[in-house]
């Protein structure tokens, strides 16, 4: 009998699983090195208090192919969901810290008219310069997307807009970050017809255009979930108890299907034959006939370097930065000015704080305000590099809690994590570069898929499609 391994139990390798299951069946082994499955997806949980604290991931998107297939997934899992809808607050808000005041950034069409800041101009213009601006070639069909940003709307949109945005998703620089990460479509579009506005109009004519693209299509029949988070207009969500339920419950599903998930056993060699490969784990060397890993890319390197060194190179090309996550508590939920998701603090603000989440205001926390302080990130060695303590991370999200939300309590409870390359950056040219790597794979033959955070997008939808496109791109075995 052939058997499947998969590498790492963190939300992609569980979902790898998952679909391994439901395409094949078994004998499939989930190789995982810490004691727990879930990665970077962690809930702290204080029922008697009413609240939670997530370290990691907090809401998940539900929109297009992505959020369809992750709805479908909560659906057969049977989780239950708590959903913020586009009208809630934390739909609506978003929030800066720039100039030395929190500013709300526009969420209607008349906020293009009107002059906010920290903008010094009204936004209309920013779309303007893009109509009066010819389009530019790139070189090597890529660029950052602050450039990017810069070239189409002015630097103001690309240091107060973009920049934070990039941020907020994988704590990086937009001056290194590849257009491709978030906007490939408009770039194609600027690209094509010399201008993102024009495209967006070309192609709105012209509605064939996009229909090859999977951006808004969901996967077959789209689930009940996916119908009612169309129907009732949500923007997000999340699960009862917290994001970790999802890892937990793909755990117990694949436990109760005669998965084998094994915690601590960490791989640390991999070897591929003509019949196979060979995991090496602490005790033992096991053939297996394929391997899905599921490792962020620096886990993977070592694992390849004796037998193939450039493979592992090319990995390693793949850069990730540390975060530091604290948690904060307060007994009162009297404390902040104004509701939102939360705030993000542009880097030109060059501060060490990242941005603020509101979570009491996602989610209700039973009259705690909950507050979680992001920071560090492309930055994280300029300010911690020299090895801070926790009270010093703890001090320091708090002096900043102080001065930019005027909050003067201090919290009753607070956790910090430092989440050691925790994101990976898609820097230029990361579409060309992960191409390469699977084109080394597919001409050695090697019986190894990749999917996780590191490849094809890194909110959780992506990583859990990622894991269901690598998985039906495997041939089915041979029946005779
Ligand atoms: C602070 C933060 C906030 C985030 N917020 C959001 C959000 O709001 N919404 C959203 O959609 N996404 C968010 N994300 C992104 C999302 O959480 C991650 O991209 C996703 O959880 C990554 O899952 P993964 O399975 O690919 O990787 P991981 O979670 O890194 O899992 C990899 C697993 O492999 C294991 N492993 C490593 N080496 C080995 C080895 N040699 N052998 C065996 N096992 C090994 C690790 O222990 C780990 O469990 C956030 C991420 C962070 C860090
Ligand atoms: C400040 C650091 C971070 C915050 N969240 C993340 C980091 C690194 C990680 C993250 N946030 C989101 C995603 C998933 C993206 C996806 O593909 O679904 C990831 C990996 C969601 C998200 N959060 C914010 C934005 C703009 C997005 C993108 C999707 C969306 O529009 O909902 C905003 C935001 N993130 C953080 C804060 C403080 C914040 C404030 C408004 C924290």
């Amino acid at each position: 009998m052939t058997t499947t391994a998969v590498l790492g139990g963190g939300i992609s390798g569980l979902s790898a699983g998952y679909y391994l299951l439901r395409r094949f069946g078994k004998p499939l082994t989930i190789y995982e090195a810490s004691p727990r499955v879930g990665g970077w997806i962690r809930t702290e949980w204080h029922k008697e208090r009413g609240f939670i604290f997530e370290t990691g991931p907090r809401t998940i998107r539900p929109k297009g192919v992505a959020g369809a297939n992750t709805l479908e997934l909560v659906e057969q899992l049977k989780l239950p969901v708590k959903p913020i809808r586009s009208s809630h607050v934390a739909a609506r808000n978003r929030m800066l810290y720039a100039k030395g005041q929190v500013c709300m950034l526009p969420n209607s069409p008349k906020g293009l008219i009107a002059t906010v800041p920290p903008f010094t101009k009204p936004l209309y213009r920013a779309l303007l310069h893009d109509l009066t601006t010819g389009g530019t070639v790139a070189k090597n069909e890529d660029e950052s997307i602050y450039s990017f940003a810069e070239r189409r709307f002015g630097k103001e949109i690309a240091d107060y807009a973009i920049s934070p945005m990039i941020c907020g998703i994988c704590a990086g620089d937009a001056r290194e970050i590849s257009v491709r990460f978030l906007m490939d479509s408009l770039f194609e579009k600027e690209q094509k017809y010399g201008g993102v506005i024009k495209g967006v109009l070309y192609s709105r004519l012209n509605k064939n255009e996009d229909k090859d693209k999977d951006v808004d299509r969901p996967i077959d029949e789209p689930s009940n979930l996916y119908k009612q988070a169309v129907q009732e207009k949500w923007a997000m969500y999340s699960l009862t108890d917290g994001l970790e339920q999802l890892p937990r419950a793909l755990r117990k599903y694949l436990g109760e299907h005669d998965v084998n998930v094994q915690l601590s056993s960490r791989c640390n060699n991999l070897s591929f034959s003509s019949d196979g490969a060979r995991l090496g784990l602490r005790n033992a060397e096991l053939p297996v006939s394929h391997v899905v890993s599921s490792l962020p890319a620096y886990q993977l390197a070592p694992l390849v370097r004796q037998q193939h060194p450039s493979l592992c190179a090319q990995l390693l090309e793949i850069p990730y930065v540390d975060v530091v996550v604290v948690n904060l508590q307060y007994n009162s939920d009297q404390l902040l000015k104004q509701n939102g998701f939360g705030l993000l603090v542009p880097p030109v603000e060059n501060l060490p704080v990242l941005g603020v989440i509101f979570d009491s205001c996602c989610f209700d926390m039973a009259g705690n305000t909950i507050l979680t302080v992001m920071m560090g990130g492309k930055w994280f060695e300029q300010w911690f590099g020299h090895q801070p303590s926790q009270k010093e991370l703890r001090d320091t999200a708090q002096q900043h809690v102080r001065k930019i939300l005027n909050i003067k309590e201090e919290p009753t409870f607070s956790r910090v994590h430092l989440l050691h390359k925790c994101i990976p950056q898609y820097t230029v040219g990361h579409k060309r570069r992960v191409q390469q790597i699977r084109d080394y794979i597919r001409n050695y033959k090697l019986p190894l898929s990749l999917c996780g955070a590191a490849y094809d997008g890194v909110g959780i939808n992506d990583v859990i499609l990622s894991a269901r496109r690598q998985v039906e791109l495997l041939p089915m075995p041979q029946t005779h």
